[in-house]
């Protein structure tokens, strides 16, 4: 990102978890103001999401600022994302401090835009009303966007945390208006999977990220060359040959052979299909594979049809 204070941003304010259809309503909101203003489309988001150093709570996260920025960019235009280090400075910073010298002198907002709730600075004091004050005072645009909705729900991070820890991908994905992403750089497996049949390639959730519901999911991987392919992908810790413990998420890539390890992929969450299980043997496991891998090629001909 350019960090010259000489550019004009019109600037999204936020935390922005999931980038969600609320989040939507405002990136789009900032991209329509930008390009009137021949400004550029930015938001704010933090490296920590403020509870964890206000109220000393880990907060799972849907997004790691990586994906965050990214699904932004990806759907909606914004070209800089602005990820702020959240520490006892920030934390302390009165509103008015915040928007002056923070947006306005250090990140050269021309407009800001902020959802109708949207509480921010020391003790939460800053609020959308006193905003549009001090942006009116300060001779900045400054637009509050109304609530986003759907099935009568209000869309937020919150809510869909508890859809994807339920693993309710589908109706997180609805909420999200595209599908929960995770993007990771591709880590050696016990190579087990390639003698069973399906070889997989392993990924992980960052500290601080949420994992899904253990489980058996469609997917699909996006590589560094902008192919996809769907995949059948395990959250889990693998009761059946593993006793450590530790989270792994591993996809069985269809039709697909070649060498992974090393390159950043994204996975795409679709639906999930079963819980995680201990099997008996490790050939009911590599049939049960085998049916979870025909049902995600089946899964992704329906959507395809549609
Ligand atoms: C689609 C899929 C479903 C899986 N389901 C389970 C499961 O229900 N229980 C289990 O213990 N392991 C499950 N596994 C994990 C396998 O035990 C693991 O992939 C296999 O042992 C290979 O491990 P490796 O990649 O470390 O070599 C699943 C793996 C995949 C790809
Ligand atoms: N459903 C929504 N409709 C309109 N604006 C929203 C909606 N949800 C969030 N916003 C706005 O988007 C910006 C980012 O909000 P924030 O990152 O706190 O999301 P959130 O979904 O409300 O999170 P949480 O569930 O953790 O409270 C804020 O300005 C907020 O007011």
């Amino acid at each position: 990102m350019d960090t010259n204070e000489n550019v004009r941003r019109v600037v999204a304010l936020g935390f922005f978890d999931g980038v969600h259809l609320g989040h939507g309503a405002l990136l789009r909101r900032v991209g329509a103001i930008a390009a009137q203003k021949g400004a550029v489309p930015a938001a704010v988001t933090f490296d920590t999401h403020p509870t964890n150093l206000i109220l000393n709570v880990p907060m799972p996260l849907l997004t790691s600022p990586l994906d965050r920025a990214e699904l932004m960019r990806r759907y909606y235009g914004i070209r800089d994302v602005i990820v702020t280090h959240f520490d006892e400075r920030m934390m302390h910073m009165p509103w008015q401090e915040f928007v002056t010298q923070y947006l306005v002198k250090e990140n050269g907002a021309v407009h800001l835009v902020a959802g109708h709730d949207f509480h921010f600075g020391y003790k939460g004091e800053g609020n959308p009303e006193r905003l549009a004050q001090l942006c009116a005072a300060q001779g900045i645009g400054c637009d509050i966007v109304p609530k986003v909705e759907r099935d009568h729900i209000t869309v937020s991070s919150t809510y869909i945390r508890t859809l994807i820890a339920q693993g309710e991908i589908e109706r997180a994905n609805q909420f999200l208006g595209h599908p929960h992403t995770l993007t990771d750089r591709v880590s050696h497996g016990k190579k087990l999977g390639s003698t069973l049949g399906f070889p997989t390639v392993n990924l992980r959730f960052q500290p601080g990220v949420l994992v899904p519901a253990f489980g058996v999911y469609a997917t699909r991987v996006f590589f560094e060359n902008g192919d996809s392919r769907p995949a059948v992908t395990n959250v889990g810790v693998r009761p059946t040959v593993d006793d450590g413990g530790r989270v792994n998420v591993e996809g069985f890539i269809l039709d697909f052979s070649g060498d992974l390890y090393g390159q950043t992929i994204r996975m795409e969450f679709y639906k999930r299909l079963r819980g995680e299980r201990k099997f008996p043997n490790l050939e009911a496991l590599r049939s049960e594979v085998m049916r979870n891998a025909e049902q995600t090629r089946a899964y992704f001909k329906r959507t395809e049809e549609r």
